[in-house]
């Protein structure tokens, strides 16, 4: 048995062997585990070191969504095998000197799981097991509940990298923390640590470690089963109607504009240095 199948197990604590099944064994970033008794889907993200957002990442998330649409699954708990990080976001070389096509290509497979994260129809919870900057955040945000360990970092860059974001990402921010912390938060590019970040709503809970975090996320989970599917399912489409209205009508010239601008000489510049910062700082 590989150490990551281990991990699941791990996670899906107080399950026997014989009350897992691996949904998916061919995946190579992500390791999916269903608890046949509950329904309950462990998506556990694997993608060394920092499980970075690359294509593969991104396909396979949406591939699995898919399949838990199609399969019985009651809820989904998305986290990660590192214990450091839960997701450092989007792949920052994809968006250095990019080609175009290639890095339209990108941003609009991204912007397809967020859309189909953010309106799946089973309950979903995040159990952050360490840092979630940029896309780890949005990835946070497409959930119904954050879980994150304590001393973990959250929050979207995007200003301090010179990237203006996509109005989809402004709005996911603003139905989360409410449009006035939303706009300090996102003018800033500000990262809050859990302390700052449970305060605005950013996340719902902290966690002491990772067997907590996961303990957590499956408390939340356990209340819809006192819940008629049907009504949870319907309310949560309503609510999130708008977003993803939004970004069926706007999504193709958000996604140009933000292209044209990720392009921009200075832009690229600041990108740049940005790369630079983070593969010079001093690691903690
Ligand atoms: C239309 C869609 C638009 C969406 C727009 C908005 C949404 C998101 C935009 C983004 O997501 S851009 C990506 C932004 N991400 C970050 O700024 C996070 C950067 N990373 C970190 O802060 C840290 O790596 C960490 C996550 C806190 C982990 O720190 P740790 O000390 O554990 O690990 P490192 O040594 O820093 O990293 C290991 C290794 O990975 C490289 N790396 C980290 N993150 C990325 C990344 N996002 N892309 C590419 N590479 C990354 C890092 O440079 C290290 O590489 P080496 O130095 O070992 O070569």
């Amino acid at each position: 048995m590989s150490t990551y199948k281990y991990a699941t197990l791990f996670l899906a604590r107080n399950i026997s062997v014989n009350q897992t099944r691996t949904f998916f064994s061919n995946l190579k970033c992500l390791d999916v585990t269903i608890n046949r008794e509950n329904g309950v889907a462990y998506v556990l993200m694997k993608h060394p070191p920092v499980n970075t957002l690359n294509m593969q990442l991104i396909s396979e998330l949406s591939l699995t969504l898919s399949n838990l649409e199609k399969s019985k699954c009651q809820g989904m708990i998305l986290s990660s095998i590192f214990d450091k990080v839960f997701c450092s976001g989007l792949d920052l070389n994809e968006l250095l000197k990019p080609k175009p096509e290639r890095v339209k290509g990108y941003f609009s497979t991204f912007q397809e799981l967020v859309i189909q994260l953010y309106g799946s129809s089973f309950p979903t919870v995040a159990a952050m097991t360490g840092h979630s900057p940029a896309g780890g955040c949005v990835l946070g945000m497409c959930c119904e509940y954050r879980v994150m360990k304590k001393n973990s970092q959250i929050g979207i860059p995007g200003s301090r990298m010179g990237i203006a974001l996509p109005r989809y990402i402004v709005n996911l921010m603003s139905s989360t923390i409410g449009l006035r912390n939303a706009e300090l938060m996102l003018t800033k590019g500000k990262i809050l640590n859990t302390d700052e970040a449970l305060k605005v709503g950013l996340i719902d809970e902290i966690a002491n470690d990772r067997t907590d975090a996961i303990r957590k996320a499956e408390d939340f989970l356990k209340e819809y089963e006192m819940i008629a599917p049907l009504a949870r399912g319907i309310t949560k489409r309503i609510i999130r109607r708008s977003i993803i209205e939004d970004v069926k009508m706007n999504g193709a010239a958000d996604l140009e504009n933000f292209v044209s601008v990720i392009m921009l000489p200075e832009v690229q510049e600041k990108l740049d240095m940005y790369m630079y910062n983070l593969k010079n700082r001093k690691r903690d």
